[in-house]
């Protein structure tokens, strides 16, 4: 596994790669970049991650000072997951002196994270599109954990032409529910113990759901009567919403399915989790029904 900095050194060492998987990643992995890895391998001649604590996407007051770190660890665990090349880049390899340009997506960023991160994702459009640029991978992993991000990475990819696959991994979970995060370091023994009510409030959504509800108001009524067990716990948004353009639902059409979302604040530690709602195929007519062999 060979480990880089500048882009030129980036640049030489993917010379030598056939397709590439990438993984973005903020470092401090767990499980569920390790996941990414392991889809990556699987498909790509060469897996590359990038450990790169983006500037640009964190608002004032936001916890980039203190976002976890541990570079050596999180080598170990990429070379043990046979990891060809990570890329470590230092700001200015990122953001050289005299950068001045944004990337900007419109639309799916205005609600949701992005409507209480302002800002926020054009630092992760901007990152990303330097990112694909310097590595030009083949496919890139994301995590459905983050999944407006996920519409909007895949937005940029297309409206912007970039020539590459975007591949969304599912949510890894700890044996409690708790979606896997590296802010999750943050919480205290307490907060830890309630913050898998967050992941029992979209299973009760999930639930709502399969009996046949299809209101907004009735699967966010769920949520709230288990989110209400925890008011340690102060739910910042529960949502329901298209799952490509983010909009709000009052009924979910089961043929489009819906992206059930929530952000939660636990002390200094803001959480987020969703669920799909998948989309249900009309169930097939019984032949003798069928109006065309009548024609
Ligand atoms: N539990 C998870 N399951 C699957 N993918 C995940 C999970 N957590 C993070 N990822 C994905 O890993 C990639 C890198 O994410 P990042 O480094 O920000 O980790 P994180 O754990 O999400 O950290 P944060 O605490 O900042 O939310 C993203 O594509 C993200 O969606
Ligand atoms: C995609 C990403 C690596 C961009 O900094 C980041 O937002 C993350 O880790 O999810
Ligand atoms: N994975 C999310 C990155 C962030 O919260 O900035």
């Amino acid at each position: 596994m060979r480990v880089v900095t500048t882009r030129d050194e980036l640049s030489c060492a993917r010379a030598e790669l056939g397709t590439v998987g990438l993984v973005p990643t903020m470092g401090y992995l767990h499980d569920g970049h390790l996941s990414l890895v392991r889809a990556a391998r699987s498909a790509n001649d060469a897996v590359v991650v990038s450990i790169f604590v983006n500037p640009t996407q964190f608002g004032p007051g936001e916890d980039l000072a203190s976002y976890p770190r541990d570079l050596d660890r999180d080598l170990a665990m990429l070379e043990a997951e046979g990891a060809d090349l990570v890329w470590t880049p230092r700001v200015e390899d990122v953001y050289p002196p005299g950068w001045s340009t944004h990337v900007s997506v419109g639309g799916v960023t205005e609600v949701l994270e992005g409507a209480r991160r302002p800002g926020h994702f054009d630092g992760v459009a901007t990152v990303c599109k330097i990112l694909f640029g310097a590595v030009r991978p083949t496919r890139a992993y994301v995590g459905q954990k983050d999944a407006q991000q996920t519409v909007v990475i895949r937005r940029l990819v297309e409206d912007l032409a970039l020539g590459l696959e975007v591949c969304v991994e599912p949510i890894r979970r700890e044996p409690d529910g708790l979606a896997m995060s590296s802010r999750n370091t943050y919480l205290s023994p307490g907060e830890r113990a309630a913050a898998p009510v967050l992941h029992r409030a979209l299973v009760a959504v999930e639930e709502t759901y399969a009996a046949g509800r299809r209101q907004a108001s009735e699967l966010l009524g769920a949520a709230h009567v288990v989110l209400a067990i925890e008011p340690a716990v102060p739910v910042e948004y529960v949502s329901v919403a298209d799952p490509d353009t983010l909009t709000e639902l009052d009924l979910v059409d089961p043929a489009r399915g819906a992206l059930v979302s929530l952000a939660a604040r636990l002390g200094r530690t803001r959480l987020i989790d969703n669920l799909v709602l998948a989309p249900v195929a009309p169930a097939p007519r019984p032949a003798g029904l069928d109006v065309s062999s009548h024609r």
